[in-house]
């Protein structure tokens, strides 16, 4: 854990959070922070615990449709996710239906996964359309930085960008690299580089880099996106081990989760699924933070209950499905400056 860390230490899933004003106890950690500070960054997460207990339970409570554009190995996984959170799921994959299904979805979601060749025109053309409309939307990109058509599709969401991006480490790091948001990074002037960058290498769709590693790329995606997008309001989440979420102002890192999730195909796809369903429902931040939270604690449960990787997922869902409000929000924040 770095210096400028607080660790907002709650054991799991204790249902009698106290949304009211921050004790010694719920701020047990500080680290070279002025006490104004760390007041503020009490009350902020007192608010954010809040908020994200409002949006779990308006999900539960209002089923909310997130239409997904997403790949074919793990789309089964992505729609029972989103129900088992509580929302409804739609799948689709031509321009006109998704664009016309997008204006009875609160938010949608796309996931670059696998890709078709009429995929280079239609997921430019429903991002616009998205864009015009200032339809929220979550972007998985899965494999960023792998085959000049993927990039072409990715480095196009530049000029109509997502409200959330999620991914795992390499995949925000490849996604920032693209778009020339790093000013840490060399960028390549080889116009075969399917990256176009001289640092980041293809990653699959497994992770080889760590949350921590993505850390200022994500940020400066965040802060990309909350500029460029038409709510001025956006966030990046960043899966592994410790999740990292940030609107590019604050960041947020969340423990658990369980390592089985990296042994069945869809853990990352389902949760920007559920991320978006959440986005049909509050605000970036609070989407990304509720849906990661969400996924930390199922998972855990999940591996408790299961026998390897076959009822790994039956146990997932059914977790999803009886998590309460309360657990969710109530799980262990790490607060970083
Ligand atoms: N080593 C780990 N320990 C605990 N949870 C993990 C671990 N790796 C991934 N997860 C969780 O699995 C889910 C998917 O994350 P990840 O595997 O990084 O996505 P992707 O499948 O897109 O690579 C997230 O909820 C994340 O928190
Ligand atoms: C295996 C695979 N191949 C193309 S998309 C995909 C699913 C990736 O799922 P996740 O990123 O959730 O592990
Ligand atoms: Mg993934």
């Amino acid at each position: 854990m770095s210096d400028d860390s607080q660790v907002d230490a709650q054991p799991h899933c204790c249902a009698s959070w106290r949304h009211g004003e921050p004790t010694d106890t719920d701020i047990s950690i500080q680290h070279n922070q002025p006490a104004s500070s760390k007041r503020e960054s009490a009350n902020d997460l007192t608010d954010v615990r809040a908020r994200i207990s409002e949006a779990v339970r308006t999900v539960k409570a209002t089923t909310p449709l997130a239409q997904s554009f997403t790949n074919f190995v793990t789309i089964n996984l992505v729609a029972n996710a989103q129900l088992a959170a509580g929302g409804t799921a739609a799948m689709s994959f031509l321009p006109d239906d998704v664009i016309d299904t997008a204006s009875i979805a609160g938010a949608d979601y796309i996931n670059v996964g696998t890709l078709l060749p009429f995929y280079k025109d239609a997921l430019p053309q429903i991002a616009r359309a998205f864009h015009k409309a200032a339809h929220p939307w979550v972007l998985d990109p899965v494999a960023a930085g792998i085959g000049a058509t993927r990039t072409e599709i990715l480095r196009s969401f530049r000029a109509a960008p997502p409200t959330i991006v999620r991914g795992n480490a390499s995949e925000i790091i490849a996604l920032a690299t693209m778009w020339g948001l790093r000013d840490d990074t060399v960028q390549s002037t080889d116009s075969t580089d399917s990256t176009n960058c001289a640092t980041t290498r293809p990653a699959g769709v497994e992770s080889v880099d760590d949350v921590d590693s993505a850390t200022v790329a994500a940020r400066q995606l965040a802060r990309f996106l909350a500029t460029s997008t038409p709510h001025k309001q956006a966030a990046v989440a960043v899966s592994g081990e410790i999740d990292l979420v940030t609107d590019g102002e604050r960041t947020y890192r969340l423990p658990g989760g369980s390592a089985m999730m990296t042994k069945i195909t869809g853990a990352g796809c389902s949760l920007g699924g559920v991320t978006a369903t959440y986005l049909a429902v509050s605000k970036p931040l609070i989407a990304a933070l509720s849906a990661s939270l969400l996924f930390n604690r199922a998972g855990e449960i999940a591996e408790q209950q299961s026998n390897g990787t076959g009822t790994f997922q039956p146990h997932f869902l059914d977790a999803l499905w009886n998590l309460t409000p309360e657990q969710v929000a109530d799980s262990p924040i790490i607060v970083t400056q």
